[in-house]
């Protein structure tokens, strides 16, 4: 990868493509393949950065990994994890991270989490707090709150948790390690989050049982249930397929498809949004993959409208708003974007990155404390080189602002965009845009 990469503005897109593999079940899938007996068959695995470095820690955690071909893997686990030989490093994946330390937390070892620059600054006592609350000692390495850590894992006891932030991972994190605790976990959540640990561990044979507590979920699982290997088939990242989608609202004379995308209602709220500000988006061939709902997502050239984003809406789409407001600079009017503190505290402070490289690509932008304000036009200068701090989202969601800019747009550190994507500019540039 080149240090710094550029979208000019591009004649029409068209084409069809398919969506990579989704990250959340990705991670998922090679974790609990890992933590069960017998073997876990995937397909559709996303080969990004962040899920060859949770492959990794599952081996490095005792169980076999081999890739068998492009997006097929093979997991046999040993039915628990072991004292890994070194430092488990989860490079730039906050999912892997979290998700990992709770599962290695219910087994009797000790593990050092570490991962890169970015993956340094974000908390981890948000995962760590409940998991000490069940018998598991954390030592912070460098400062607290922050990696590296060293856990020492086993004897755990259940907890019920009330969560105060939605969050996947945190939920998730408290459920792996309630798998190997004594009684009952339950976590009471304050706003739905998507749920993939609790289908993906009924697939593996654990009973997992949720209630609708009025705005949340509460998701209680008992303790000492075994898993076992099974067959996982992984549907397209929506997280993935807004990239190319967006290039179709915002590029003049677009139409893009993007097959095989994962409806789970629970990661759709882009999509919602899109077409609330007058994108013509419309879903096809709606069918069931792997458990979950996926259809192909045609986007055309639109004149977008800016609408206020229902906060209720934060959960389902809360690492779509760098593109969603990348898109709005196209709309006319404002869209407001409220409600999403969390995003100051992911791979970079999305809310601080998207201003600014908004603001240099000329667009009106207002930052608060928990959200953003994106004026739109009809015409955006580009004519940046945008600072991405590491951050993989706020790569791609620049680079599809430069395809429809005025003038070119570039990124630094390109070589993030593996993390999640990492045929992402094959992709675009496969659609006619153009990128280099
Ligand atoms: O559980 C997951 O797979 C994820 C949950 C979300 O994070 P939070 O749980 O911190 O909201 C999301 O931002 C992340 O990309 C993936
Ligand atoms: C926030 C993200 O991922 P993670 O938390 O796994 O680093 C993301 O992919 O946008």
């Amino acid at each position: 990868m080149p240090s710094q990469l550029t979208a000019r503005r591009s004649t029409a897109l068209s084409g069809r493509v398919r969506a990579p593999g989704d990250k959340s079940m990705s991670h998922r899938s090679m974790i609990l393949g890992g933590m069960a007996s017998g073997v876990t068959e995937v397909e559709g695995l996303l080969e990004g950065d962040d899920v060859l470095a949770t492959a990794r820690a599952v081996q490095a955690f005792g169980a076999r990994v081999d890739r068998l071909e492009d997006g097929r893997w093979r997991v046999e686990g040993a039915g628990g994890f072991r004292t890994p030989r070194s430092v488990i490093d989860c490079g730039n994946a906050g999912t892997g991270v979290r998700l990992l330390m709770g599962a290695a937390a219910g087994y009797p070892l000790t593990a050092t989490f570490d991962g890169d620059q970015s993956l340094r600054k974000r908390p981890m006592k948000r995962v760590t707090g409940p998991l000490a609350d069940m018998g598991a000692r954390f030592d912070w390495l460098a400062a607290e709150d922050r990696l590296p850590v060293a856990l020492t894992g086993g004897a755990l006891k259940a907890v019920d948790y009330v969560q105060t932030v939605a969050s996947a991972q945190v939920k998730s994190a408290i459920l792996l390690a309630g798998l190997n605790a004594d009684g009952v976990t339950t976590v009471v959540e304050p706003e739905k989050s998507r749920d993939h640990t609790e289908r993906m561990l009924r697939a593996f044979g654990a009973e997992v049982g949720v209630q609708d507590n009025g705005e949340g979920w509460t998701i209680s699982l008992r303790g000492g249930q075994p898993l076992t290997g099974t067959f996982v088939a992984v549907p397209g990242d929506p997280s993935s397929a807004a990239f190319p989608l967006a290039a179709g609202l915002i590029v003049p004379g677009s139409e893009v498809t993007v097959e095989g995308v994962m409806l789970n209602p629970l990661r759709t709220g882009l999509f919602d949004t899109w077409i609330a500000m007058g994108a013509d988006l419309t879903i096809a061939n709606r069918r069931n993959a792997g458990g979950e709902a996926v259809g192909d997502i045609t986007a055309r050239h639109s004149k977008l409208k800016g609408i206020v984003v229902p906060e209720a809406r934060a959960a389902s789409m809360i690492d779509e708003y760098p593109i969603l407001a990348a898109t709005a600079a196209f709309a006319e009017g404002v869209t407001v974007m409220r409600g999403v503190g969390e995003m100051r505290v992911k791979e970079s402070d999305r809310i601080a990155l998207m201003a600014a490289g908004l603001r240099a690509c000329g667009v009106q932008v207002e930052e608060e404390p928990e959200g953003f304000i994106v004026t739109g036009s009809a015409s955006v200068a580009g004519g940046a080189t945008v600072h991405t701090a590491h951050d993989h989202r706020i790569a791609m969601s620049h680079l599809v602002l430069g395809l429809a800019a005025q003038e070119p747009v570039s990124v630094d550190e390109p070589g993030m965009i593996a993390t999640s994507f990492p045929g992402f500019v094959d992709m675009m540039n496969g659609l006619g845009g153009e990128m280099g």
